[in-house]
């Protein structure tokens, strides 16, 4: 299957030099999207306990995939969204600067997790949201994305993780 045919790219949004890619046309058809989840499954080879998503592009196949895994679901979100006790990480990303947070009772010590995104650009994003998984003391066993922009070598802040990305540009 040719998903990356079914990935648009816009120039110039959200910021002028942005080549935005927008994943909406795949997820139209639920073949694709149950395509993409396969693909990623299959190159899981141990058990993961939580799959964490990261707002907002991340929670379309976070979950998905945790249903396929048989894993339980957290969410990373931007700041001030999360409405319990919060573990909090600044990041930069391609076109600004935000922070995530994640509840502090999402992950229990030594919980194998699997980190999901639509897309790896600089890394700021995943990096960040690495950071507080560690800091809940749970085990990165990969990183994956849908789509990687490896000219902004993203890779290099994920240092030492396993990463996946389904398509690269
Ligand atoms: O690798 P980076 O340079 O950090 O960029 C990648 C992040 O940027 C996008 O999210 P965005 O902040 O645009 O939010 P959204 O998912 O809510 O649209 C994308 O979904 C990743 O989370
Ligand atoms: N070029 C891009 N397209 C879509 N999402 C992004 N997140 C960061 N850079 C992006």
């Amino acid at each position: 299957m040719n998903i990356e045919s079914l990935v648009r790219t816009i120039p110039d949004f959200p910021k002028k030099g942005i080549s935005y890619k927008d994943i909406t046309p795949l997820l139209q058809d639920y073949k694709v999207m149950e395509y993409c989840v396969k693909k990623f499954a299959e190159q899981i080879d141990s058990p993961i306990d939580k799959v964490v998503g990261i707002e907002s592009r991340g929670f379309f196949f976070a979950t998905l995939l945790a249903k396929e895994l048989k894993a339980g679901f957290v969410p990373i979100r931007k700041s001030g969204k999360l409405p319990y006790n919060t573990l909090k990480e600044p990041y930069d990303l391609e076109y600004g600067q935000d922070e995530l947070e994640i509840h502090e009772d999402a992950i229990l010590k030594g919980e194998k997790v699997l980190i999901h995104d639509d897309v790896l650009a600089t890394g700021g994003t995943a990096k960040a949201a690495c950071n507080l998984v560690e800091r809940l003391e749970g085990e990165i066993i990969q990183c994956n994305f849908l789509i990687e922009l490896t000219f902004l070598e993203g890779k290099n802040q994920l240092e030492g993780k396993e990463i996946l990305s389904l398509i690269k540009y």
